[in-house]
């Protein structure tokens, strides 16, 4: 219902009736969307129904509605994290009123924490898969949704032939806001995760409920704890994303044009 205002307004103010494909920029991905092209119409996330000012970050959240190829693409620059103390249904709402205002695909890219030997700092990575260790869900009720290619097969290979040198990584979703401990981290690449981070996996399941395909990317901005021994700063993170803005915003303009 309020996702379906948000779409309402965001028709109204972008002058765009519809958008079919979405993305939401995540840490380090602010300066890759410029690359994209400029925005036609901006509209501040607090003027839209049920989004409040995501903290992370220091960004104003911001929706821009941008042309690619001669079709609309919505840009929302920042998110709602567990950490901020959302419950789940406001950490989905951008993507279920990406959808609502017409997106049938959406694209999540996030910062992570590189666990997988050999991830270096400053890479994307394709997410083939995700570990839900929030122990949370978005979704309600007796809707058993398949999570089976969820990171949609398709978009990867198309995301590879855009650059062929990415990888791709099992996403593992914690809260936050913490930090993973060294023995953590060791646990968590026992399980499978070759990255780790503190958002995308509820907005993904919520994408799946609603039948949208997702393509997910990943920013290597640090090597998760233990790995190198070094400890965690949150402004490496940032510096890290202004650094890879160039290669992302290649790479996202691509996968948009295809
Ligand atoms: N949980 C978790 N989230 C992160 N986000 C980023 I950027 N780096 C990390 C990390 O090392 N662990």
């Amino acid at each position: 219902m309020l996702a379906e205002q948000a779409a309402a307004a965001i028709a109204e103010r972008t002058g765009v009736p519809h958008h079919r494909i979405a993305v939401v920029l995540g840490s380090g991905w602010q300066d890759a969307a410029a690359e994209i092209g400029a925005p036609t119409a901006s509209v501040p996330m607090t003027e839209l129904p049920g989004f409040d000012a995501p903290t992370a970050q220091g960004h104003q959240g911001t929706v821009h509605s941008v042309t690619v190829n001669d079709s609309p693409v919505l840009l929302m620059m920042g998110r709602q994290h567990l950490y901020e103390g959302h419950e789940p249904a406001q950490v989905v709402h951008g993507v279920r009123t990406a959808v609502a205002a017409g997106a049938d695909t959406i694209l999540l890219t996030n910062a992570a924490g590189g666990i997988r030997p050999g991830l270096r700092v400053g890479e994307p990575v394709l997410i083939s898969d995700h570990l839900n260790l929030t122990g949370r869900t978005p979704l309600t009720g007796a809707t058993f949704v398949d999570l089976v290619d969820a990171w949609d097969p398709g978009l990867r290979a198309l995301a590879r032939e855009v650059d062929p040198d990415l990888t791709e990584g099992v996403y593992a979703g914690l809260t936050g806001p913490q930090y993973e401990t060294p023995a953590e981290i060791r646990m968590f690449g026992a399980l499978g995760a070759d990255l780790v981070g503190m958002s995308t996996v509820l907005e993904a399941i919520a994408c799946r409920a609603l039948g949208a395909r997702v393509l997910g990317i990943s920013l290597v901005t640090n090597l998760a704890a233990g790995v190198t021994g070094q400890h965690l700063s949150h402004a490496e993170v940032l510096a890290e994303g202004r650094a890879a803005a160039p290669r992302l915003g290649k790479l996202l303009r691509g996968v948009l044009e295809r």
